[in-house]
C-alpha cells in the first residue's frame, strides 16, 4: 500500500449477508482524487461504499481506508474511523426533529465535543461553506432539497474529512441543483485536497467533472479510461 492512497482495496469479496456481491475488488484512491462509481441499479455501489465507510464488515480480501485497517475494524473503532470520513446521501438523512444547527452539534458533540462557543464557531464556519450562513435555525423541512443537500455536505465537512463517500448525493435533485452542488463539492475538494468516490447513475456529471470512473460489471470493479464511459 501507498501512502498516497486514501482508499485500498485488494481482493475483497463483498457480501451482503451470506450473497456474495462483488469479489477480487482492487481499488486505489489517492489523496485528493476523485472517483466515480458506476453501475447499474443492484450492481453494489452502495454496498461498496459502506464497506470503505465500515458499515459493511470485510470479510475477505484485505482493506486499509484513511490508515484504517478494515479487517481490524470492530464496531468500537467504526466511529473513530469515521472521524476522517464525510459521508453524503442521497436522501439527505438529516435529523427532522430539529433545527439545522442541532442537526450540526449533534454531530459534534457525538465525537466528543463540549465547549459550545467552539463548536458554534465550528458549525458558522462549515454552514458558510456551503452558502447557508445564518441558516442554523431552519428546520430540514422548511429547506428545498438542494439546501438540505448543503446541509448533508455540511455535516461532512465537521470531520474536516480526509474523504468523502457520496451515494448518489444529487439522485433527489433537478440539474440545475446538481450543477450547484457539484461545484460546492468539488471546490470543497480541491482547497483541502480531499479525495471523494461518489456513485452515480448521471452520465451528464461525468461528462462536465472530470474524474476516474470505475464500472461495476456482473459483480466486478472495471476501470474505465476517461472516453471510455457510455453515453
Ligand atoms: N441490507 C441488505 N441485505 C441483503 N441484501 C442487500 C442489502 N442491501 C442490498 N442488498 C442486495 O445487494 C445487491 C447490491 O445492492 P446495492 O444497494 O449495493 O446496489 P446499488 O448498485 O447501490 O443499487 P442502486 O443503484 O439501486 O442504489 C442487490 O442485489 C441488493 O438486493
Amino acid at each position: 500500500m501507498n501512502e498516497n492512497n486514501i482508499v485500498w482495496l485488494r481482493n475483497a469479496n463483498i457480501y451482503q449477508g451470506n450473497s456474495l456481491i462483488l469479489s477480487d475488488v482492487n481499488m486505489e484512491v489517492r489523496k485528493g482524487e476523485m472517483v466515480y462509481l458506476i453501475g447499474k441499479t443492484g450492481s453494489g455501489k452502495s454496498s461498496l461504499l459502506k464497506t470503505l465507510y465500515g458499515d459493511l464488515y470485510l470479510k475477505e480480501g484485505e482493506g486499509h481506508i484513511a490508515g484504517f485497517n478494515l479487517k481490524d475494524l470492530t464496531w468500537k473503532k467504526v466511529p473513530l474511523m469515521r472521524r476522517n470520513l464525510g459521508i453524503i446521501f442521497q436522501d439527505f438523512r438529516l435529523l427532522s426533529d430539529r433545527n439545522v444547527f442541532s442537526n450540526l452539534e449533534f454531530v459534534l458533540k457525538a465525537i466528543g465535543w463540549t465547549d459550545k462557543a467552539k463548536m458554534k464557531e465550528k458549525i458558522e464556519s462549515v454552514l458558510s461553506k456551503v452558502g447557508l450562513r445564518g441558516k442554523g435555525f431552519k428546520m430540514p423541512h422548511e429547506m428545498s432539497g438542494g439546501e438540505q443537500q448543503r446541509v448533508d455536505i455540511a455535516r461532512a465537512l465537521l470531520n474536516n474529512p480526509k474523504l468523502i463517500i457520496a451515494d448518489e448525493p444529487t439522485g433527489n435533485l433537478d440539474p440545475e441543483t446538481t450543477d450547484e452542488i457539484m461545484q460546492l463539492l468539488l471546490t470543497i475538494c480541491k482547497e483541502y485536497n480531499t479525495a471523494m468516490v461518489m456513485a452515480t447513475h448521471d452520465y451528464t456529471i461525468l461528462q462536465k467533472y472530470p474524474g476516474r470512473i470505475v464500472r461495476i460489471e456482473q459483480g466486478k470493479l472495471v476501470e474505465l479510461t476517461a472516453a471510455g464511459y457510455p453515453g
